[in-house]
């Protein structure tokens, strides 16, 4: 995401407020930054009510924005939107079909009304795995079918550029896996997929790269692989004599922080090294795990932060890591 002709969205100091029913003001969107690479999966998360549903109408000029400035594909939307709108495609609300008429026949329909070739439709039921249930009628898809079918419908217009908005929302878990499977199809397509959620396992199921937003700006941004590598190779060990264990690390050049009764050793590379210098000194390791640090954690560190305070501006620097999950090699030596 480096020169601006590498972004398929880039939004900058985007703000959108809302009178409230008692004459004040809701701020929905503060602020926003935000940059979206070309090609690939970009979650967009945040919890319920951080403005990502605000964004993306904004996006799609259905929602006025108070300031900022947006582009889709290098033009200024909304006002170049008409010269661009062939090229994305949305799913912003739940799609309305007719639930007699078959899969086929609806987006039949939908090319028909589009100006598209009827010929795209079974090549998209294809791309979301609904061919084998093309003539069936839509009342009896299941709902993970009822959204991929929202899914074709976007495609029939081959868009550079598809945008979702919580698309597993009241999805079953097998719903949820076809969703997200379809997306992750599109964007090894070399598509961008925009897709917003407020579940970090999904996205970080789904996406490469991933912006975090709460209280409508920007708490981070980057690959999902930078966001969980950075502390990737931090270790939580557990031995007797923790003082003298974490006096000879720091003299070994390691980094010791006290958790509770263990200590967490930063950027600790090879445990190995760790269990050779504490067993040289007569210091046996009772407990060895890596701790892996999962989207989930930097989600709930960010947010959790609901004592995020307005004049904090984005990208501010994640805080020390207070939860972590995931662990999951346990060394005893006793
Ligand atoms: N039309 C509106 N009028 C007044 N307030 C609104 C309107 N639309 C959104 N809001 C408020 O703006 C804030 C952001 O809402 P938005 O729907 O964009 O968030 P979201 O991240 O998409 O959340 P969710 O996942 O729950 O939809 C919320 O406080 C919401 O109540």
């Amino acid at each position: 995401m480096d020169t601006l002709t590498d972004l398929a969205i880039d939004i900058r100091g985007l703000r959108k407020s809302y009178r409230t029913l008692r004459g004040g003001q809701r701020i929905a969107v503060d602020s926003l930054d935000l940059q979206v690479p070309q090609g690939g999966v970009h979650g967009f998360l945040g919890p319920n009510g951080s403005g990502k549903t605000t964004t993306i109408k904004m996006l799609l000029g259905l929602v006025r924005p108070d300031r900022g400035s947006m582009s889709v594909l290098g033009h200024p939307v909304p006002d170049r939107l008409p010269q661009v709108i062939a090229r994305i495609g949305a799913v912003v609300e739940r799609p309305r079909f007719f639930p007699n008429f078959s899969g086929r026949l609806n987006l039949e329909l939908a090319a028909d009304a589009g100006g598209l070739p009827r010929a795209r439709v079974d090549r998209v039921l294809d791309q979301v795995g609904l061919l084998a249930r093309a003539k069936d009628p839509y009342r009896t898809y299941s709902l993970g079918m009822q959204q991929r079918l929202a899914v074709a419908s976007t495609l029939l217009k081959d868009p550079e550029l598809l945008i979702f908005d919580e698309p597993t929302n009241g999805l079953d878990p097998a719903g949820i896996h076809e969703v997200r499977e379809t997306i992750r199809n599109l964007g090894r397509e070399g598509r961008t997929v925009l897709v917003s959620s407020h579940l970090l396992s999904e996205v970080e199921q789904m996406a490469d790269t991933v912006s975090i937003i709460g209280k409508g700006r920007l708490l981070t941004s980057g690959s999902v692989v930078e966001l969980l590598g950075a502390r990737a190779s931090r270790m939580r060990i557990r031995v007797d004599d923790s003082t003298r264990a974490a006096q000879l690390l720091v003299q070994n050049g390691l980094q010791v922080v006290p958790d509770g009764t263990a200590l967490l050793v930063e950027s600790a590379g090879d445990p190995a090294r760790i269990t050779r210098l504490l067993a040289d000194e007569g210091l046996y390791l009772r407990e060895l795990v890596s701790v892996r640090r999962d989207l989930e954690a930097v989600y709930l560190e960010l947010t959790d932060g609901e004592g995020l305070s307005p004049d904090q501006g984005p990208g501010i620097e994640l805080p020390p890591l207070s939860r972590t999950i995931a662990s999951r090699t346990t060394a005893k030596e006793s």
